[in-house]
């Protein structure tokens, strides 16, 4: 099944994006193209060893084509749908994660398989990562048998994994001194948009990989935005997790109040719905918190990782983020219960008071 790529009415991939600002880039007006028409050709400047290009492209010489290929390492909640969709528009996927029973459904639908992120990284022209953490971005990246040790010149990695800063650089660097070009690319949405390829991509690092991995990108989200040097979109995504975390606790809280004065919770959640501070996540996560249910779609510990991320980052430049260390305490409540695996709505467990806890 051919995934529709929504582009502004041209042939040509690399102009296919509406530029609504110098650094942001909408789906727009949409044409039916499928990623199986994306290709990778050598190019003669330096930097950058090729570049993605329609077959509606008159310029492009079909002797010269070769199929891209493309690598994902990473296969959890957010992982497995983005490949997935790469799958489904046509690309040529391979695919690697630790357990690798996750591999096996993109398998069945015809992704590559290989037992190592170098493998994958060697036999790809880019390839991407999703992982956990700083910890497992740099090991999958950077470790014994890490993608770096198959990547050189000509290739791409780019990483979507939510990282800080500093951990984005020191992948850079490793991948860059094999003459590969990188990209940071981590992602606002969770897994339905991963689902439905409506993710937004927050990029920093090497133009030329941002602009052959567009349409990719574009396969994946509906809108991305270039923000310049490696990790600044590290730290425009710890900004927005941040904010996104102390929403949730806030939210949290007015729940658990309103149904203590005698109000209906469920109410809260549709007056807010109607107001000047209306959000989606309140009115997607509103009703099963009022249930007490967390179906994961963003983990917990990685809510919190985020918040233990910004206010490093908030630390380098002593910015003050009171709401947010308080924030990260209750999260870090949450996962001294058990929630680490829930989704992080259910921080709101964490403001419950137990029977055994009343005077
Ligand atoms: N879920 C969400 O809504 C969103 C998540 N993110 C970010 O995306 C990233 C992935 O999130 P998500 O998919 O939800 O997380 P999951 O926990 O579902 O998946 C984590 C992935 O990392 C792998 N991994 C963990 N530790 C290691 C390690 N030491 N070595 C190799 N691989 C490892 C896991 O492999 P294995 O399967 O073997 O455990 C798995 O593939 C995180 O950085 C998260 O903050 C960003 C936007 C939204
Ligand atoms: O990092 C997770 C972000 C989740 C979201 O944007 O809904």
């Amino acid at each position: 099944m051919a995934k529709v790529l929504m582009v502004k009415g041209s042939n040509h991939y690399l102009s296919s994006a509406a530029i609504l600002s110098p650094t942001t880039h909408f789906r727009t007006n949409p044409i039916s193209i499928s990623c199986s028409r994306i290709r990778f050709r050598p190019t003669t400047y330096n930097s950058v060893q090729f570049r993605a290009f329609s077959s509606q492209d008159s310029t492009s010489s079909p002797k010269d084509e070769v199929a891209a290929r493309i690598g994902f390492l990473g296969l959890g909640i957010m992982g497995s749908p983005m490949a997935l969709n790469l799958i489904q528009a046509g690309c040529d996927v391979t695919v690697w994660n630790r357990t690798k029973s996750k591999c096996d459904p993109l398998i069945s639908l015809g992704a590559k398989y290989k037992s190592s992120p170098e493998e994958v990284a060697s036999s790809c022209d880019v390839t991407f990562a999703m992982l956990a953490d700083p910890e497992s971005a740099v090991d999958v990246a950077c470790g014994k048998q890490g993608a770096a040790n198959g990547l050189s010149s000509g290739k791409g990695y780019v990483d979507v994994s939510t990282v800080d800063g500093p951990t984005s650089k020191l992948i850079s660097t490793h991948i860059k001194s094999t003459g590969a070009l990188f990209l940071e690319a981590p992602v606002s949405g969770s897994k339905k948009p991963a689902e439905d390829g409506q993710l937004i991509f927050l990029t920093a690092g090497d133009k030329s990989l941002y602009e052959t991995a567009a349409p990719l990108l574009d396969i994946m989200g509906k809108s991305r935005f270039y923000l310049g040097d490696v990790g600044n979109g590290a730290a425009m995504k710890l900004v927005v997790n941040m904010i996104m975390g102390s929403m949730m606790a806030s939210f949290s809280e007015g729940l658990l109040l309103s149904e203590k004065v005698g109000l209906d919770p469920s109410v809260l959640v549709e007056v807010i719905s109607q107001g000047a501070i209306s959000a989606p996540m309140y009115s997607m996560k509103g009703p099963s918190m009022v249930k007490s249910l967390y179906p994961t779609a963003f983990p917990l510990k990685h809510q919190q990782k985020d918040l233990r991320l910004a206010l490093g980052l908030a630390e380098s430049v002593s910015q003050p983020t009171p709401i947010a260390a308080a924030t990260n305490e209750l999260y870090k409540v949450a996962k001294s219960r058990g929630l680490s695996d829930d989704d992080f709505s259910a921080v709101i467990e964490a403001l419950k008071v137990k029977l055994d806890q009343r005077s």
